[in-house]
């Protein structure tokens, strides 16, 4: 431990993490029904995963997070960024390696599981509810949570079933209801990429408030002005390896420098 990390409190180590996707080369893409559905059948018989390809998503990714940080995740497509996350978050397991985390992570992605059938509404409660909520601790935070998404500023959207929204009023509602809590570790998956410069700036204000009330935030983005203006920290991830991790400054620096981006 170095000097300067003495008093801090950790709150998510990863050491020396390994993912490693086993993927059936056959059978449609990645994660499909098909593939799914042929895994299960040679279940079933018995039989043995012929022509199972691994992907090695996350390679030997080591670091310690602290209360009160905010950390993004850079790195160019498939670098394994989501995959790292979603491995935090305890939904996916490690092929080697281990993810120690104080208090309970919750990961916010764009493609959060809401029910596209039901209204906005029933999505908050539902939302709120898997998050740990109670029902009253919903009902006094619903009015702030449809004001912060903004979903009813042109008319009564909330109303309406959550599939007739565009993608970007969805992902605005996902972000407002997982804002509303205060989480230990939160992760945010391109959340910011969505929404105009207004609803932009209100996530960022608000992801600079869970950070004083003490928890630490993971946010994934391509875009490095989200970046700059919410982290103080990055790691950047290429080919699943930690490249670099330091200083918000620093690290996009040498990302810019690298990449031209
Ligand atoms: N469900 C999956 N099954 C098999 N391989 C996967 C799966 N999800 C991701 N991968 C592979 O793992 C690697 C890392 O993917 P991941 O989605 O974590 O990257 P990323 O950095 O988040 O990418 P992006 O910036 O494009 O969102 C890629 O090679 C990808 O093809």
């Amino acid at each position: 431990m170095a000097d300067s990390d003495r008093g801090r409190i950790p709150t998510v180590i990863a050491d020396n993490v390994h993912i490693v996707y086993r993927v059936n080369g056959g059978a449609g893409g990645k994660g499909s029904a098909t593939a799914a559905l042929s895994r299960i059948i040679r279940r079933r018989k018995g039989q043995t995963e012929r022509g199972v390809r691994k992907v090695h998503a996350v390679r030997g990714v080591s670091f310690t997070a602290y209360r009160g940080e905010a950390i993004g995740l850079i790195g160019s497509n498939g670098s394994g960024k989501s995959t790292l996350l979603r491995a935090i978050a305890g939904l996916l397991p490690t092929e080697s390696g281990k993810v120690y985390t104080d208090g309970q992570p919750s990961l916010l992605g764009v493609n959060a599981a809401l029910m596209s059938d039901l209204t906005g509404e029933r999505n908050v409660i539902l939302g709120g509810l898997a998050m740990g909520m109670s029902r009253e601790q919903i009902k006094n935070r619903y009015q702030d949570i449809v004001d912060f998404s903004g979903i009813n500023e042109k008319g009564d959207f909330i109303s309406l079933p959550m599939r007739t929204y565009s993608s970007g009023m969805g992902a605005r509602l996902r972000f407002a209801i997982a804002a509303a809590k205060q989480h230990d570790v939160l992760m945010i998956d391109e959340a910011l990429a969505t929404g105009d410069r207004k609803f932009q700036n209100r996530s960022e204000a608000r992801i600079r408030e869970l950070r004083k009330e003490a928890g630490t935030v993971f946010l994934v983005s391509h875009n490095n002005k989200s970046i700059r203006d919410t982290c103080d920290r990055v790691l950047w991830l290429e080919k699943g390896e930690l490249l670099m991790d330091g200083p918000t400054d620093e690290v996009i620096a040498a990302y810019e420098r690298e990449t031209g981006k």
